[in-house]
């Protein structure tokens, strides 16, 4: 049995902490486990009786903080027949998020991968509705990881947007469009010009953290993370200092924070929120009062796509969480396993409401 401590680390990102948690953390049993734990996660096995109705509470009390949470927040797998009924006769747009969405988080970014049911429900989903990945990794990167054809991908934070091959040039004969090296179209990087910067930031960055254990920095593109989920927590201050002291070379950058990754970015107006209207706009629907947009994302960079939703006053934003947390989004759902009943449960529905259960989606329908 694991129990998630929440234990996380100085000003990077701590939830908050409960009577229970402190009292937890005095207990010599959970010091000993916690020497010996990975990734913030503590074997209960180990504890003795007291420690162990001590987390018990802490684990009651964070079921108790996570229903009620859930009445603001109702898990879309519960509100999906009343979005159906909601989208008869409208077109849903299929808006995906890859880390902690569509994969679950692990320690080694490069071994993010998700599941092969996961992959297929994807697939299907797109076969009835536009689907785009909006990911913070460069979007080369989580098409190898999603590996699936006939989407949209919007990497580095929605600043890399591509389409499936032949799709927007089939139909729109005034497009100006680049190709990839894989004769994918490149629809728009507004980040273009900081490219030589961007490369000459990560070997500085890289250069200045090689001597912290753990520390990993990851190229997306037109962004770059630093990792810190394997870091030492006597180490953190340090990270953040250099990284802080490297940028400050660099003003037309700026830091955000996702989930034990430090995020650096081209200071320019452009996010994931930004990603999905030019995507809307390029699938000619942006306009269009009829279409609801469907996004779901774990992350605070996904927050600027739940705003975009709401401001729409049209549309389904999905938050996953198991734990409360703010968020601008309407629904949610608990973890990737509820994503991936939430996605065949769409996929079903998709199929029996297209004619004859056939592909409805344009890029489908040309690659048949
Ligand atoms: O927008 P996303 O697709 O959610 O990307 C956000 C960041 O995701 C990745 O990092 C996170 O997932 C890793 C693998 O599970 C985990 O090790 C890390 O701690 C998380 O922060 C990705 O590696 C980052 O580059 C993205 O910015």
């Amino acid at each position: 049995m694991f129990l998630d401590t929440g234990v996380a680390r100085t000003k990077f990102s701590r939830p908050n902490q409960t009577p229970w948690i402190r009292r937890l953390r005095c207990c010599p049993c959970y010091l000993f486990r916690r020497k010996h734990r990975r990734n913030g996660f503590v074997n209960c096995g180990f504890l003795s009786p007291v420690s162990r109705s001590l987390v018990d509470a802490l684990r009651n009390d964070r079921e108790a903080a996570y229903r009620s949470w859930l009445e603001k927040r109702p898990s879309a797998l519960k509100t999906i027949d009343c979005m159906l009924k909601a989208a008869k006769g409208k077109k849903i747009v299929v808006f995906l998020d890859y880390d902690g969405t569509l994969s679950p988080i692990v320690d080694n970014p490069d071994r993010a991968f998700m599941t092969r049911k996961m992959r297929e429900a994807v697939k299907q989903v797109s076969k009835y509705f536009p689907t785009a990945i909006i990911s913070g990794r460069s979007t080369d990167k989580v098409k190898e990881f999603v590996r699936l054809q006939n989407l949209y991908y919007a990497g580095s934070h929605g600043m890399d947007i591509m389409a499936p091959k032949e799709s927007v040039s089939s139909w729109n004969s005034h497009a100006h469009l680049t190709l990839d090296r894989k004769g994918n179209e490149v629809l728009f990087q507004p980040a273009k010009k900081f490219l030589p910067m961007i490369q000459e930031m990560i070997a500085r960055i890289q250069k200045e953290i090689v001597k912290i254990q753990g520390a990993r920095v990851e190229d997306n593109k037109f962004c770059v993370s630093v990792h810190y989920r394997q870091v030492k927590e006597e180490d953190l201050e340090m990270l953040e200092q250099k990284v802080v002291s490297v940028l400050q070379d660099y003003p037309d950058f700026r830091i955000t924070r996702g989930k034990m990754v430090i995020e650096i970015r081209p200071s320019i107006e452009w996010n994931k929120g930004s990603a999905l209207e030019y995507l809307l706009e390029t699938l000619g629907l942006k306009d269009s009062s009829d279409v609801l947009p469907l996004y779901i994302g774990d992350d605070r960079t996904d927050e600027d796509a739940f705003e975009v939703i709401r401001k729409r006053g049209q549309g389904y934003p999905i938050i996953v969480s198991s734990i409360p947390k703010e968020t601008r989004a309407l629904h949610s759902l608990r973890d990737p396993s509820q994503v991936l009943a939430f996605l065949e449960r769409l996929a079903r529905w998709g199929k029996a409401s297209s004619p004859s259960g056939r592909c409805s989606n344009r890029i489908c329908a040309l690659a048949d």
